[in-house]
């Protein structure tokens, strides 16, 4: 399902009157599908309110309405901002009148148990008029069901950015696709439950989401002469003193996750803890100065991750920066997720920052971070050459390409230290086991969510731990293999 900003929805729906299909017509499948998708909601004995706004938006509201009353539904349509004023939308409501069907007057007094909202769409300026609020409070105070078309009135459609009296939807049935606002904060969580109409354009857009069957169409499974050297020659520089659970969680994740061989570079203290958890990896204990002198050209690692459990310092700057050399896939994570620049290489960069990283390496607050995850990261993915995992609920992947997605998988189970380890160590094994760089990040981070997503099925969300992965892994990686 396609992402599309509001100017995207502009230029489409110019290019159809362009091509013949006029926005009238548009409208009109919006309507149309609208009522379809929403009809299985409502119940006849319902008294439903449409409050219809002067733009385009409105014009939906108005051929809605139209459906509903042909279908024998109690429908009132008002225009608490005033008649429409786009030249598609009167003419939507001029034929609503042929039928004879009436344009109500707002009645503070009336009672409604739906209330369709087609207000504002993708065309609102916020924050919105004085003139809305006062309708927008006395909607509130109806407790009724609250429809949205498109986008919830009050919340931007590009940008997560919410007007104080915004409209909280329980249902928003959006047109032609998603709106970057459905899956940025604190938007998301005015829109309740969603669903895309579909109104007859062609679908074209360079964000998306991905999807269970993007997974399985893109799941490779084994040859049967396999053998382990197909599958990676792994690196994982992590865990420390402090923190070595990090490196087992991320190593016993990347072998679950089918890498062929792991070597972890620890601490003595943290393979005593590592190896225990994890049988399958051998060790090396090199300070990062002597990794980058020697073990690399020695071991012929095929991919490397670093950061996890680790502490930011110069000589580990070094060490990244030797790796970046190597042209082999790599990952930083955690303490190697730093301000630097990026060669331009043919093997994948992949950095996995949470949004409290993010805001520390793009020096902005969180809260900005938040409101425009799906801007900023692909800005910094296409500047930076790299492919930006930025983690939270709706995971965002940007790839240099200016393409991305967004993982709707997960769920507040992950919210624990040493999820993001396992996601490393997954990512490491996954990029080894997929020629498509594309498919092996986006299955790594949706199965990582998938894993969370089953257990909060059975237990308690509050239970999961990290070291759940391996035990889950096996059945859900085996949910996805094709016969
Ligand atoms: N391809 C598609 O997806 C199609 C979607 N359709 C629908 O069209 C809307 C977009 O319609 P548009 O007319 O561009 O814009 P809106 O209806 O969202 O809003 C414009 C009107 O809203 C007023 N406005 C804007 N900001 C505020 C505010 N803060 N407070 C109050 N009023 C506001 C604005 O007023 P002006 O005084 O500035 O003129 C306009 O009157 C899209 O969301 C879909 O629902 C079509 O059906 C076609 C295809
Ligand atoms: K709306």
């Amino acid at each position: 399902m396609y992402i599309y900003t509001s100017e995207q929805i502009k230029a489409a729906d110019q290019l159809a009157e362009k091509r013949g299909m006029s926005t009238f017509s548009l409208m009109e499948n919006a309507g149309c599908g609208l009522y379809h998708a929403i009809c299985p909601y409502l119940s006849t004995n319902q008294k439903l309110l449409i409050a219809s706004g002067k733009g385009n938006n409105g014009g939906d509201g108005i051929v809605l309405a139209r459906y509903l009353k042909m279908a024998g539904f109690e429908v009132d349509l008002i225009f608490p901002l005033g008649e429409p004023k786009t030249g598609v939308a009167k003419q939507h409501l001029h034929y609503y009148e042929q039928c004879g069907f009436p344009v109500e007057e707002w009645n503070p007094n009336q009672t409604y148990d739906v209330i369709v909202d087609a207000l504002l769409g993708v065309g609102a300026i916020l924050p919105l008029q004085e003139s809305l609020v006062e309708w927008i409070k006395w909607m509130k105070s109806m407790k009724a069901t609250i429809i949205s078309i498109d986008v919830p009135t009050g919340i931007s459609s590009n940008s997560g950015v919410v007007d104080q009296n915004a409209i909280k939807a329980d249902y928003t049935f959006s047109l032609h696709g998603y709106k970057p606002s459905r899956f940025l904060f604190p938007s998301s969580h005015f829109y309740g439950q969603v669903e895309v109409v579909d109104i007859g354009l062609p679908q074209k857009s360079n964000w998306r989401v991905w999807t269970e069957k993007d997974v399985q169409k893109s799941w490779v499974k084994r040859e049967t002469n396999a053998h382990k050297g197909l599958f990676g020659t792994g690196l994982l520089i992590a865990g420390s003193h402090e923190m070595p659970g990090s490196a087992a969680l991320a190593a016993s994740s990347a072998m679950r996750f089918g890498i062929g061989k792991l070597t972890v570079n620890t601490t003595q203290h943290a393979s005593a803890i590592i190896g225990p958890i994890v049988p399958e990896v051998t060790f090396l204990y090199h300070t990062y100065e002597e990794l980058v002198r020697s073990e690399w050209k020695n071991r012929r690692f095929t991919c490397a991750a670093i950061g996890p459990g680790l502490d930011p310092t110069d000589d580990l700057e070094k060490l990244v920066t030797y790796l970046l050399k190597q042209n082999v896939p790599l990952i930083l994570d955690a303490g190697a997720i730093q301000s630097r620049s990026y060669p331009r290489g043919e093997k994948p960069i992949i950095l996995t920052p949470h949004p409290g990283e993010f805001s520390r390496l793009l020096q902005l607050s969180t809260k900005e971070i938040q409101e425009n995850r799906i801007e900023l990261a692909s800005e910094y993915a296409v500047t930076h050459h790299v492919i930006l995992i930025l983690k939270g609920e709706y995971t965002v992947i940007a790839f240099p390409d200016g393409t991305g997605y967004i993982n709707t998988t997960g769920n507040a189970s992950l919210a624990k230290g040493g999820s993001g380890d396992a996601l490393t160590g997954m990512l490491l094994a996954s990029i080894e086991g997929n020629d498509c760089v594309k498919a092996a990040v986006l299955n790594a981070v949706y199965i990582h969510g998938v894993c969370s997503d089953e257990w909060v099925r059975k237990y308690s969300e509050h239970t999961f731990v990290s070291s759940d992965f391996s035990s889950l892994l096996p059945m859900i990686c085996k949910s996805f293999e094709k016969e």
